[in-house]
């Protein structure tokens, strides 16, 4: 059964309201994404089981310790653009992974207002192949009505099916959570927060406005 879990640290929530703050800039902002990034990957760790080792010191003596078990098997997805920051921080906590991309946008024109659904126009994709023994983690800043991470499962598991799938997003709505594990119930979910509302447009209230433009400039 899948999980959601919210990565309440202290740290992660004091980054959060600087990403929440409308007078955090660009730089700061993507800054802020990548943080959060590292800090999700860590906890993440967490779940993933371990093993007992014995090394050598410099002492010549021996000292108990642990491994991560298969940490090296682990695929990140991202969706482009508002995903590439905290990517770039879940690499710390997993350096080896290998990476995908989808290229997915909400397309905000055929949006009937106070709909619960968009249309997502995905262009380029590229997943590596996906095999039974990996760990799947789809990055997602925004999980507001879910279609965009629904959409990108679905081309996805086209590459293989891994032994357990994780969702990363900073804001997500009850909703959209509610919506995908009714499609997918073994994914586990990580959050940084849930907000109580989308509005007319699709947007998360509270939130934070558009990640990806505050990311990288309005497009
Ligand atoms: O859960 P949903 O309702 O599908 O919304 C979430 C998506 O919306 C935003 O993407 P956007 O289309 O703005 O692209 P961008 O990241 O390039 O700005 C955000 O980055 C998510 O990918
Ligand atoms: O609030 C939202 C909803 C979707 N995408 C965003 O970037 N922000
Ligand atoms: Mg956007």
């Amino acid at each position: 059964m899948g999980r959601v879990i919210i990565v309440d640290h202290p740290l992660a929530q004091d980054i959060l309201t600087t990403l929440r703050d409308k007078r955090t800039g660009q730089i700061e902002f993507r800054k802020g994404l990548v943080r959060l990034g590292r800090l999700v990957g860590y906890e993440i760790i967490k779940s993933f089981e371990t093993y007992n080792v014995e090394v050598e010191t410099p002492l010549g003596v021996k000292a108990r310790g642990i491994r991560i078990k298969d940490v090296d098997k682990v695929i990140i997805v991202q969706v482009l653009r508002a995903a590439m920051p905290m990517v770039e921080g879940l690499l710390k906590a997993f350096p080896a992974a290998r990476i995908g991309v989808v290229s997915a946008r909400r397309v905000e024109n055929t949006h009937v207002p106070g709909s619960m659904e968009f249309q997502i126009d995905v262009g380029y994709y590229r997943i590596p192949e996906i095999h039974g023994d990996d760990t799947l983690i789809v990055v997602d800043p925004m999980l507001a009505t879910g279609s965009t991470i629904l959409s990108t499962l679905n081309i996805v598991y086209r590459h293989g099916k891994p032994k357990r799938t994780i969702t990363v997003h900073v804001i997500g709505t009850r909703y959209a959570i509610d919506r995908v594990l009714a499609k997918y119930p073994d994914i586990d979910v990580y959050l940084v927060a849930v907000d109580p509302e989308l509005n007319e447009r699709g947007f998360i209230v509270p939130g934070l406005g558009d990640a990806g433009d505050r990311a990288y400039g309005e497009a």
